[in-house]
């Protein structure tokens, strides 16, 4: 039993006092801790290593006491466990020597046994779970099919992954048997994620919102339904799409417990377009943390009213910045804290 459970009661629509509290990306560069292991460690030894892997998701807990962890990894895991290279470059990100381009190419992607080639990640989050010691519930990811085709095609990241939408207008049936591994391999991760221990996940659509309205029905929602529909009787499952505004009626309706929303869509409007039931989550515009902590208090005091304190989970409307300051991060936690209707 996990004693502060507030996250898990508003994922079930539950009334609280307070709506709860987490980050995007709140294991991360903007934290001194972090940073000195980052120095010892490279990108994918911090993931494997299963002390580092639960050290660095607990930092931020220790600092701030969010309302929920987020289980240290990295969407890329996905593409390495099905054979394909990634590598995290410095000062570039990360980088897919060989990606996704012909036929050729997919028939050597494989659909990975998942304890053989992420079971690090399972001990990562068994690890994890002593640490937390049931104070707060652990959140498992995955990246949606969509957003991980975007960088297997693509190669590494881009401001608009024109390549990858490319692949899916001259190749429609290879990128559609692409997410359909992707897909499979998603499902059987986050299903393992469950049996390990987490108590929640979120699928990241990180660049969903690259596609139109009409072509997002087409590449991406049909894969993560299914993630959805595989995962919501044993977990809640939260979906995030970057952008995906006009899909948030689907996101509502596919019977994940949550949603979530960036900054470009207003309360009123997400509570609208969701038809006004589901949990919401967002949706701070991270560069607004960058504003003095009084003034990052009033906000998010404006935001709770904005969305309600029921049926709401406070987050940033996508990563937190590496450049905030503790203070600005501490505000943030602290507003939500101290709110009162
Ligand atoms: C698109 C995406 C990626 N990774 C992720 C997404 C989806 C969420 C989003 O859109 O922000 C998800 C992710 N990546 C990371 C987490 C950890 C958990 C958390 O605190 O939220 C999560 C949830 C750690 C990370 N993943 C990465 C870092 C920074 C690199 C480092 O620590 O050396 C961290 C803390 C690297 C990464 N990983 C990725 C990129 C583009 C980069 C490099 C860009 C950058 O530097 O920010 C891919």
């Amino acid at each position: 039993m996990i004693k502060n459970d507030l996250f898990l009661r508003a994922l079930k629509g539950e009334s609280v006092d307070r709506p709860p509290v987490w980050m995007m990306r709140q294991a991360g560069r903007y934290l001194p801790e972090f940073m000195e292991l980052r120095k010892k460690y490279d990108f994918f030894t911090r993931c494997q290593t299963p002390e580092l892997a639960s050290e660095i998701t607990v930092q931020p807990i220790r600092r701030y006491g969010m309302d929920a962890a987020i289980l240290f990894s990295d969407i890329l895991v996905i593409p390495q466990a099905m054979d394909i290279e990634v590598q995290m470059k410095p000062n570039f990100g990360p980088y897919l020597p060989n990606p996704i381009r012909t036929k050729e190419d997919l028939e050597k992607v494989v659909v990975p046994n998942i304890q053989d080639t992420l079971g690090y990640v399972m001990d990562a989050i068994t690890m994890t779970k002593e640490k937390l010691n049931d104070e707060i519930p652990l959140i498992g990811f995955a990246g949606s099919p969509w957003t991980i085709l975007c960088y297997c095609v693509e190669g590494q990241g881009s401001k608009s992954f024109d390549k990858a939408r490319g692949f899916c207008f001259t190749q429609p049936e290879l990128a559609h048997q692409l997410l359909q591994k992707i897909t499979d391999t998603t499902i059987a991760y986050l299903k393992a994620k469950v049996k390990a221990g987490v108590n929640s996940v979120q699928v990241f659509d990180s660049w969903g919102g690259m596609l139109s309205p009409t072509d997002y029905q087409e590449f991406s929602w049909p894969y993560i339904q299914q993630i959805v529909d595989a995962l919501k009787d044993e977990t809640p499952v939260i979906v995030f799409g970057k952008g995906c505004w006009f899909a948030l009626k689907e996101m509502a309706t596919s019977g994940a417990s949550a949603v979530g929303v960036d900054w470009t869509c207003s309360a009123k409007n997400a509570r609208y377009l969701s038809g006004g039931n589901i949990t919401l989550q967002g949706n701070f515009d991270p560069a607004r943390l960058l504003s003095p902590p009084e003034k990052i208090k009033t906000m998010v005091h404006q935001m709770i009213r904005e969305f309600g304190k029921d049926k709401y989970v406070v987050n940033l409307g996508h990563g937190i910045l590496p450049n905030i300051p503790l203070e600005n991060t501490k505000a943030f936690i602290d507003a939500v804290k101290e709110y009162k209707e």
